[in-house]
C-alpha cells in the first residue's frame, strides 16, 4: 500500500489567502502531503489588516477535531492562532491523546499588528502547550513574550532557544530573525545542539504569511518522516523561495507565493 502522508493545521482563517488555514492548505498541497483542517476562527482580514473575527464554539471545535481524529490518520499537525483559554483546552485535551509531530506556531499579532489573541491565551500556551510540542516557532516579538527576556542579537536568539527547551519544555525550538536586520537568520535548538538556518534577506514589504507557510512545511516535511533538522532546513529553504516571488498585490503587505517562483512555460507545461 501506497504511504500518504497526512498533515492537519488547526487554525484560524485568512479569505484573503494569504496567511493563517488558507497558506497551510496551499503549503501541504506543494509539499506532497493529504492537507487537513480545523478552523478555530473565521478572520475577516487582507493584506492591510484585521477587519472582524468570528470565534467558533468550543464544542464545535472539539466535533471538528473529533471528525478528523476518529476517521482519519495524523502524521503531523501544528496549530497556528488559537484566540482564547477554553479553545486552547480543548485542543490540549485532544493533543495529550494523539501520537503525532506537533508543530506550534505561536501566533500572537498579525504582521498588521492586530493582536489575534487574548493575554489568558498567551499565558496558558507558554505553560500547558509549550510542553506538548515537537517544535515550537516564534518570531522575535512572540519568544520574547515567551521568554520574558529583550531579543536584541543572534546571541539572544540562541540563549533564548535553549531555555524554551530547556526551562519550559518546549521539544525544539526554532528562534526566526525575520525581525532583525541583515541575513534572514533563524537558530534551532532540539535539546543537544544549536543549528543555524541562514539566508540572504529580500528586500520587499509583502511577508503576509511567512511564519504560516514556514511552519506548514515543517509540518508537511515531518508529516513525511524527515528528521527535524533536515525537515527545518527543507522548510527554510521552501519560505525564502516564497518570499522571492510573494506577490505586489492588494494595498498592506502583499502575500508569499511559491508556484510563481516558475516560470510561465513551466506552469503551462505542468
Ligand atoms: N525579508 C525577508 N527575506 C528573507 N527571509 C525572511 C524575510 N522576512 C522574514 N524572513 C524569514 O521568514 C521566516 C518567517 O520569519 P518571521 O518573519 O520572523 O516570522 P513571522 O511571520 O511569524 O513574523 C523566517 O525564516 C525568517 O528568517
Ligand atoms: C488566521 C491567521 N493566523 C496567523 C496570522 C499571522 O500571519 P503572519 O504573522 O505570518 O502574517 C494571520 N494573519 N492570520
Amino acid at each position: 500500500m501506497t504511504y500518504v502522508p497526512c498533515a492537519l493545521t488547526i487554525a484560524g482563517t485568512d479569505p484573503s489567502g494569504g496567511a493563517g488555514i488558507q497558506a497551510d492548505l496551499k503549503t501541504f498541497q506543494e509539499l506532497k502531503t493529504y492537507g487537513m483542517s480545523v478552523i478555530t476562527s473565521v478572520v475577516a482580514q487582507n493584506t492591510t489588516g484585521v477587519q472582524d473575527i468570528n470565534h467558533l464554539s468550543v464544542a464545535f471545535i472539539e466535533q471538528q477535531l473529533e471528525s478528523v481524529f476518529s476517521d482519519m490518520p495524523v502524521h503531523a499537525l501544528k496549530t497556528g492562532m488559537i484566540a482564547n483559554e477554553a479553545m486552547m483546552r480543548a485542543v490540549a485535551a485532544r493533543l495529550a491523546s494523539v501520537d503525532a509531530a506537533y508543530v506550534m506556531d505561536p501566533v500572537m499579532v498579525a504582521t498588521s499588528g492586530d493582536s489575534l489573541i487574548d493575554e489568558e491565551a498567551r499565558q496558558f500556551l507558554k505553560k500547558e502547550l509549550l510542553p506538548l510540542t515537537t517544535i515550537v516557532t516564534p518570531n522575535l516579538p512572540e519568544t520574547e513574550f515567551i521568554t520574558g527576556r529583550k531579543i536584541e542579537t543572534t546571541e539572544d536568539m540562541k540563549d533564548a532557544a535553549a531555555f524554551i527547551v530547556d526551562e519550559l519544555h518546549a521539544g525544539a525550538a526554532l528562534i526566526k530573525g525575520g525581525h532583525l536586520q541583515g541575513e534572514a537568520v533563524d537558530f534551532l535548538y532540539d535539546g543537544h545542539q544549536i543549528h543555524m538556518y541562514s539566508e540572504e534577506r529580500i528586500p520587499t514589504k509583502n511577508t503576509h504569511g511567512t511564519g504560516c507557510t514556514y511552519s506548514a512545511a515543517i509540518t508537511a516535511n515531518l508529516s513525511k518522516g524527515l528528521p527535524l533538522h533536515e525537515a527545518v532546513r527543507q522548510a527554510k529553504r521552501f519560505v525564502t523561495a516564497a518570499i522571492r516571488s510573494s506577490f505586489d498585490i492588494g494595498s498592506g503587505n502583499g502575500p508569499t507565493n511559491h508556484w510563481a517562483s516558475r516560470t510561465k512555460e513551466e506552469q503551462r507545461s505542468e
